[in-house]
């Protein structure tokens, strides 16, 4: 069976690295403003870039880089006019990490007409990482103590089902499918055997058909593909993130596609981050390619209906001094279906407000995608009331001009 010892939570076997596994940029980046060279204002659209070239900057003339809007601080609010003749204001409502809300991005009617587009086409469960068989689950012993404790059992799953249960649950569990019969809370190594991991499988599986409301992500979405529609809102749509975002048009293009979100009643998504740690040995994701790992440069997320109660959006570690990805975990703050009051951060659902953050740095060197900021955890708190519609737009980025911005478009 799995050694209990082997196992125990580095943080980078998750595939959640701690802070101090390599990650730098965020130490450059949350100094003081004057000495931050991560935001460039003074770089230029270079004239006829046509969706091929990038951004440069004065320093470095003709060298595309990723702009990230500088925030400046909390309550700064600048003017954009990214509808002809509208003016739209961008407000900066937190530094670490940086996000800003942009109030009626979309207007009610047009929130109307894209939940339409998404009733029309049919939403589908959301999933995070598949159920398994439960072959890959790694019996997590933190603590190194040869057993394994409630807290460890859920982590144990957590990682291997994305089901996040809680002390009462794993109790049950244990009774009903006949382990831990000293019901001491343990299970010990003389407790685990050959049958367990497949026993402890067959049961989450059933459980979550039954109960999706333990799972990490209880919602339904569905894609919607810009190129294959005519839809002029969808049009504008692309038109506003190119203002917004001030990125070369190319990226824009390139991954125009996005996400509709539903959530009914306890509709919720635990903390995670949109995008991936940088991992040298993985390609970034160019096309559905399930070998690569998801870059998501940026994140643009609008509510489309206003919720009755709860449903909003936790930034969990916003701001915290003192994180550390192992307790952050550890504690069970991921939770956010049972944890969200705990946030640092929430912003309240809106029908049409854009929410809008960068989930990785810019890498110093080479101007294009750096660090993920680890502050960017996020999710969706528990719909209590009502229900909640978003749309998520990302932007995908790789980890080098050349193949973002070489790209023909058709
Ligand atoms: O529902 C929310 O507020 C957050 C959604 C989210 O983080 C996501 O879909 O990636
Ligand atoms: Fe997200």
């Amino acid at each position: 069976h799995e050694g209990l010892s082997s196992n125990v939570d580095s943080g980078s076997s998750s595939g959640l690295p701690s802070l101090e596994d390599g990650q730098e940029d965020h130490k450059r980046f949350y100094k003081k403003p004057d000495e931050n060279d991560h935001v460039r204002k003074t770089c230029k659209v270079e004239s006829g870039s046509g969706g091929t070239g990038g951004r440069s900057d004065d320093a470095c003339p003709g060298k595309p880089r990723l702009v990230r809007l500088a925030g400046e601080q909390v309550g700064h609010v600048e003017e954009l006019e990214l509808v002809p003749g509208k003016t739209h204001l961008l407000k900066t409502i937190n530094m670490k990490p940086v996000i800003f809300e942009i109030p009626n991005f979309f207007t009610s009617e047009e929130c109307s007409h894209i939940i339409s587009l998404a009733k029309e086409q049919g939403l589908h469960d959301s999933a995070t990482k598949s159920t398994g068989n439960g072959k890959g689950l790694a019996l997590r012993d933190v603590n190194g103590d040869q057993k394994l404790s409630l807290r460890e059992l859920q982590l144990t799953l957590e990682d291997g089902y994305d089901v996040f249960l809680d002390d009462d649950d794993i109790r049950q569990m244990y009774s009903e499918i006949g382990i831990d019969l000293n019901s001491d809370g343990f299970l010990s190594r003389q407790e685990v055997n050959g049958k367990t991991i497949g026993k402890i499988s067959t049961y989450i599986t059933k459980l979550l058909e039954e109960q999706p409301i333990k799972k990490s992500r209880f919602s339904e979405q569905t894609w919607i593909y810009p190129d294959q529609t005519e839809d002029p809102l969808v049009q504008s749509f692309q038109d506003r993130i190119s203002k917004l975002t001030q990125l070369p048009q190319a990226l824009i293009d390139k991954f125009s596609y996005f996400q509709v979100v539903h959530y009914g009643k306890h509709g919720h998504y635990n903390a995670h981050h949109d995008s991936s740690f940088i991992d040298e040995s993985t390609c970034c994701h160019l096309t559905e390619d399930k070998h690569c790992r998801i870059c998501r440069f940026m994140t643009i997320m609008v509510y489309l209906n206003d919720v009755e109660e709860g449903g909003e959006t936790a930034f969990p570690v916003a701001n915290n001094e003192t994180y550390n990805t192992h307790v952050f975990r550890q504690t069970g703050m991921m939770n956010l279906n049972s944890r969200c009051g705990d946030s640092n951060l929430k912003v309240h659902p809106q029908q049409g407000k854009a929410v809008v953050w960068y989930n990785h740095f810019i890498n110093n060197s080479t101007g294009w995608l750096g660090d993920v900021d680890p502050f960017t955890w996020h999710g969706g708190c528990p719909v209590t009331k009502g229900q909640k519609w978003i749309m998520n737009r990302w932007i995908s980025v790789s980890e080098s001009p050349d193949v973002d911005l070489a790209v023909a478009l058709p």
